[in-house]
């Protein structure tokens, strides 16, 4: 018992290096460790985006799972990508590809998907899911995108932008989870929080 509500007995492990997924795993008031993970996030030709986001959430739980021996825990692994025309748009590796990245989504409906793997210390029991939804830009000029990207905010973000921060101002409309495209889709990780005995309301 922790102020009087009943606490897991299993700690849980954010296996992030990414601010956001730390703001939205605080969400569920559960005490948590955030051990970021060193998986190598690349994957062959061919894999569709929820193989893909599925996939990396598993290897980045996986990951710190190696570390972890020994405890009793659920490790959380999370990936998220936007895809447009089939193509996957990751994270920008600098300011050119920031602003090109923004220039294709400008004026179009993009999808961004998220995988999330919990993984059982010690048993090793895994249960995954992911979701997806529809974001769309307005036209963003090219004064708009030159002035986005010196604030620095796409940098570090999947497909250049960042619905929680500055780039609110160019999305017209979301279809589906918003946390999900922030970083962690927090119904979906509590459903599969739930498998594990572990709920924010108990
Ligand atoms: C689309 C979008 C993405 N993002 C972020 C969420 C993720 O942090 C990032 C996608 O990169 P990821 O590779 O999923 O995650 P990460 O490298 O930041 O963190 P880690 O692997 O250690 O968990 O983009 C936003 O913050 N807002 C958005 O609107």
């Amino acid at each position: 018992m922790l102020n009087g509500v009943q606490r897991p007995e299993r700690m849980l492990l954010l296996a992030s290096g990414s601010p956001r997924r730390r703001e939205l795993l605080a969400l569920l008031n559960l005490p948590f460790e955030v051990i970021p993970s060193d998986a190598d996030e690349t994957t062959p030709e061919g894999w569709s985006p929820e193989e893909i986001v599925t996939a990396l959430a598993v290897r980045k739980a996986e990951a710190v799972a190696a570390g972890s021996a020994g405890r009793e825990a659920v490790v959380i692994g999370s990936d998220t990508i936007v895809v447009l025309d089939g193509k996957v748009l990751g994270k920008p590796a600098d300011e050119t590809e920031a602003a090109a990245m923004l220039s294709r989504l400008s004026g179009r409906t993009h999808e961004v998907f998220t995988g999330v793997a919990c993984l059982g210390l010690p048993d090793g029991k895994v249960r995954t899911g992911f979701t997806r939804a529809r974001v769309s830009m307005r036209n963003i000029d090219g004064r708009e995108i030159a002035a986005y990207v010196a604030t620095g905010e796409p940098m570090d973000k999947a497909g250049a932008y960042a619905v929680q921060g500055l780039a609110a101002v160019f999305i017209e409309r979301i279809e589906g989870d918003y946390h999900g495209i922030v970083g962690l889709p927090i119904y979906l990780l509590h459903g599969l929080l739930q498998e594990f005995g572990i709920s924010a309301l108990a």
